[in-house]
């Protein structure tokens, strides 16, 4: 379970974020909604340890609030997929999927090639030679191969062909099923964010102001208090 109780945030000395109370079940796949720069990319980058923040963070019953990023991503199992896909640009795809993992993920480099064939045609070229689809399905292949409990997606389909995000999508939906997965997800694209999601909250000028679930996650449901109607 993800925890946040009275969380704020901020850049500098201004305050982007305010009081957010949040409790993620583990195994969720939670969608955050919102306008632009309503706060959604600081509400990750509050769990993940990532801008100045106040309140209290628990994953899995632990407090992380007081954890440097790194000891967040590592002790507690959470994997990031963002915007700027935190590859390393001058190693081989190859590389980038198994640096540092385990002999027992490496027999799972299949499930990444059977799910994105494209990545075991390129394998041995640099990530730098890949489309942004491609490099992104590289940073979801990174953690189908690391054990993750948490997993912090900000914006997939930015900028990709509706295929790719098709197949994205389709691999966070097996992968969280397969492995009860917790799932926080920023997407703007709404109607992918609730075909995945089965809860999604809305953020509005830094504030948590809808929180939908079971039947109310539906696009028709949830367009107007994301968009500010
Ligand atoms: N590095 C930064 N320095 C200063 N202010 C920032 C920084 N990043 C974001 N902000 C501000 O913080 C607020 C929240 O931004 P955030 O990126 O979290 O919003 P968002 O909902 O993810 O927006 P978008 O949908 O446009 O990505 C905005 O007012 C934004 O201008």
């Amino acid at each position: 379970m993800l925890d946040l109780q009275s969380v704020g945030a901020w850049y500098g000395s201004t305050q982007v974020l305010f009081d957010i109370d949040l409790t993620v079940p583990a195994g969720q796949k939670l969608a955050i909604a919102g306008t632009n720069g309503a706060g959604k990319t600081t509400l990750l980058r509050s769990v993940l340890g990532l801008v100045k923040s106040r309140g209290e963070i628990r994953w899995e019953g632990r407090r992380i609030d007081v954890l440097p990023c790194h000891r967040r991503v590592r002790d507690g199992g959470i994997a990031v997929v963002h915007e700027g896909r935190g590859l390393i640009t001058g190693l081989s795809v190859l590389d980038n999927l198994t640096l540092g993992v385990d002999s027992a993920a490496l027999r799972r480099l299949d499930e990444v090639f059977d799910a994105f064939p494209v990545l075991a045609e390129r394998r041995n070229q640099p990530v730098t030679n890949l489309s942004g689809g491609e490099q992104q399905m590289v940073a979801l292949g990174r953690t189908m191969l690391r054990p993750v409990r948490l997993l912090v997606i900000d914006e997939p389909s930015l900028g990709l062909a509706p295929s790719i995000v098709a197949q994205l999508y389709a691999t966070i939906a097996r992968m969280s099923a397969a492995a009860e997965t917790t799932v926080l997800l920023v997407e703007q694209e709404l109607r992918l964010a609730c075909e995945i999601a089965d809860r999604v909250v809305v953020l509005r000028a830094g504030r948590l102001v809808q929180d939908y679930s079971g039947s109310e996650v539906n696009f028709d449901i949830i367009v107007d208090a994301a968009t500010g109607g």
